[in-house]
């Protein structure tokens, strides 16, 4: 699928993108980075076809594309499980494959609060649960996430950076957006930065990586806050071992900070290893 020449002016405003040209490769997983109100919402959504570019052409969109929009509705009366029926019939699945689908996804990211819940009784974090399910119902030849991870606890954090590479191995093409170099580093095999309306692509190359240690680590037996924010101390992902341990990969460099802070928050450390090495984009360092 190609972009080219595309450029989106919103009615009577400044241009937000210019003359866009990116393709998005059927295997390949893209981050698209940039700062607040760059446009990368606007061009995921392009990509996806919910918003028409004021010039330039989109081409060979694939036909079966999943989506996570940055705000999923979340006033809706339908079950969390009904929902992905629907979303399933109207992508032409058979009633029955369809809430299998559905079912299996809410397992698999741990619907807390209920499959039969309505979608407005749910929490951010499993609504967004729901918005990512509904987007791989039926297999994507194109799935494009709008910061995905945000609002998920560290089991779906690690579930989801499971998803896009299976998306990716099957041949689909995956592009996202996230704020967090360390999570880009470890996900996107390239790199396309959203600034003053320009897109510029970096391809990460696969010489050019992080040491990532691996921290296995049991929790405090006082239920307490939450462990360290994924968002600081270049945590790539953390998931539930299934054996009331959680396993987490961390950027080589911060992992004496993020051992510090998880010590702190009463967290045991079981093991800690070096684990494989991870891409780091060339146009910045790991937080
Ligand atoms: N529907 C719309 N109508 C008018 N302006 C819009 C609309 N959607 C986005 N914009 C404007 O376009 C610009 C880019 O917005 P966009 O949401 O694409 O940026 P973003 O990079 O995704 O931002 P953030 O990181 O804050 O989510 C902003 O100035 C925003 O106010």
């Amino acid at each position: 699928m190609r972009l080219r020449g595309v450029g989106k002016r919103y009615s009577g405003g400044r241009p937000v993108l210019r003359g866009v040209d990116l393709d998005l490769v059927p295997g390949e997983v893209l981050a698209v980075t940039g700062g607040n109100g760059s446009g990368k919402s606007t061009l995921l959504r392009i990509v996806v076809g919910a918003t028409r570019p004021s010039s330039g052409r989109v081409l060979d969109r694939p036909r079966q594309v999943g989506y996570v929009p940055e705000r999923f509705p979340s006033d809706e009366r339908l079950t969390a499980r009904s929902y992905l029926a629907h979303m399933g019939r109207l992508r032409g699945l058979g009633t029955a494959e369809a809430v299998e689908r559905g079912s299996g996804l809410l397992d698999r990211l741990a619907l807390v609060g209920g499959a039969d819940t309505p979608l407005r009784g749910l929490s951010k974090g499993n609504l967004q649960k729901v918005a990512v399910a509904q987007a791989l119902v039926v297999p994507p030849a194109l799935l494009a996430l709008d910061e995905p991870w945000s609002g998920l606890d560290h089991a779906a954090h690690g579930v989801l950076g499971e998803v896009i590479a299976e998306v990716a191995a099957e041949g689909g093409a995956v592009v996202f957006t996230d704020h967090r170099e360390s999570v880009v580093a470890i996900t996107a095999d390239r790199v396309c930065q959203v600034r003053e309306g320009r897109a510029s692509v970096v391809d990460v190359d696969p010489a050019d990586r992080v040491a990532v240690t691996r921290v296995v680590l049991r929790p405090p037996r006082l239920p307490g806050p939450p462990l360290a924010d994924p968002l600081l101390h270049g945590v790539f992902d953390a998931r539930d071992d299934g054996g009331g341990l959680v396993v987490v990969r961390v950027a080589g460099e911060h992992s004496d900070g993020f051992l510090l802070a998880a010590l702190r928050q009463g967290w045991s450390v079981v093991r800690v290893d070096e684990a494989a090495r991870a891409h780091r984009p060339e146009h910045g360092g790991l937080r």
